[in-house]
């Protein structure tokens, strides 16, 4: 069944017309939501901890609040908190303020899926779940354009739940691109598994295996670089423009050739059966699981291997050559401080 497309035109946002909101959190996707949101007119207050995204959100212009004052004083309560704290910061800061009438929205279903955060019945309960990086939300905002996004109703106690995840959808820019309805399982699902299988963990394990064949080889890490990471952006820009065939009239018909005859042994029915275990562990709670039992046990594993890939050898020379490239444009998500807007 094809999904229901909504655009600008088909979209009001009077939904949200007298309605304060408060996007708590001002990380990756805090700062998005919160200056898309102002820029297309709606009245925006950040809730957030003292510290770096506190000072960020305030140097950006925002009324800034702990978590609690800003639930307190809005009507819709967008939660853009890392997932795993998402539990805690809602029963100890949200759940209080969150009064009847009020809407309760996130930009992934994760907590509200897997059961981790249960709220009140006398509330909405929506997501306006962008298909992008918050950065990208921001920029590609700024530019005139939007990032796509799904939405979804958990919880109508209102009855207009639909109407406001709408607009919302509509202030943060993703009615220029695509809005569509889905529910809470589809966008966690789907989520998790384009993150995992396609977008982040297969496209940095296939750049990380070519560049060590071409440099196990005997190639140099430079040449592979360029090869395998720095031209992957190029290439993708023009899938995201033109798709497939678009990409393929680029490149050279030699290119093309390779890339029917050779695609397919590197990802193959061994890689599909792999992403089906995948799917299904996402499906059966037993990735949810897993995560939220890492984070318990202060995440050994995630620091680990977070600080072995720092020291892997396409990062120590991609990190030298993009200093030789000012013009590339750098949002370090974690790496320099905590404040990632
Ligand atoms: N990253 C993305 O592009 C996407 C994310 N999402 C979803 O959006 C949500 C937010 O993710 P993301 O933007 O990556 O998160 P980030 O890690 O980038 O930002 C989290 C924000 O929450 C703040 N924060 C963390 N802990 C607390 C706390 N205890 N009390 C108050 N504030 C706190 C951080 O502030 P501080 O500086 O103080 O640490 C920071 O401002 C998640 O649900 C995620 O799945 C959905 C689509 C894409
Ligand atoms: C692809 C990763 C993502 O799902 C996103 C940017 O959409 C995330 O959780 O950050
Ligand atoms: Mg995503
Ligand atoms: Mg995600």
């Amino acid at each position: 069944m094809a999904a229901h497309m909504y655009y600008n035109d088909d979209i009001s946002q009077a939904a949200l017309n007298g309605k304060k909101v408060a996007v708590v959190g001002y990380g990756s996707q805090g700062h998005a939501h919160a200056q898309n949101l102002r820029d297309s007119g709606v009245e925006v207050v950040v809730g957030v901890r003292p510290g770096g995204s506190w000072e960020k959100a305030k140097e950006d212009g925002f009324q800034v609040y702990s978590v609690g004052e800003a639930v307190a004083q809005a009507d819709v309560v967008m939660v853009l908190l890392p997932d795993e704290r998402q539990p805690e910061v809602y029963k100890q800061e949200i759940e209080p303020h969150l009064t009847e009438g009020k809407a309760l929205a996130f930009a992934h279903g994760f907590n509200v899926h897997f059961h981790q955060v249960v709220p009140p019945k006398d509330v909405d309960v929506f997501l306006v779940a962008p298909k992008g990086p918050g950065h990208l939300v921001r920029r590609v905002y700024e530019e005139g354009g939007g990032v796509p996004a799904l939405f979804a109703v958990h919880q109508n106690a209102s009855g207009e739940a639909k109407e406001v995840a709408l607009a919302y959808s509509k202030a943060v820019g993703a009615g220029r691109a695509a809005v569509m309805e889905t529910t809470f399982k589809e966008e966690t699902e789907t989520d998790l598994f384009g993150e995992q299988a396609v977008l982040c963990g297969g496209t940095t394990a296939l750049v990380k295996a070519g560049f060590e064949t071409l440099v196990e080889a005997g190639y140099q890490p430079e040449v592979a670089y360029f090869e395998c990471l720095h031209e992957l952006k190029l290439i993708v820009d023009l899938l995201y423009e033109n798709g497939l065939e678009g990409m393929r009239y680029s490149i050279s018909d030699t290119a093309q050739w390779g890339d029917f005859t050779a695609g397919p042994r590197v990802v193959n029915d061994g890689t599909k059966d792999e992403m089906r275990k995948i799917l299904s562990e996402i499906q059966s709670g037993q990735f949810a699981k897993g995560w939220v039992l890492e984070n318990q046990a202060n995440r050994p594993m995630f620091h680990s291997i977070n600080e072995q890939e720092k020291h892997h050898p396409l990062e120590v020379v991609g990190r030298e050559l993009r200093a030789k490239m000012p013009f590339i444009q750098s949002k370090k998500k974690g790496v320099v401080g905590s404040a990632k807007g």
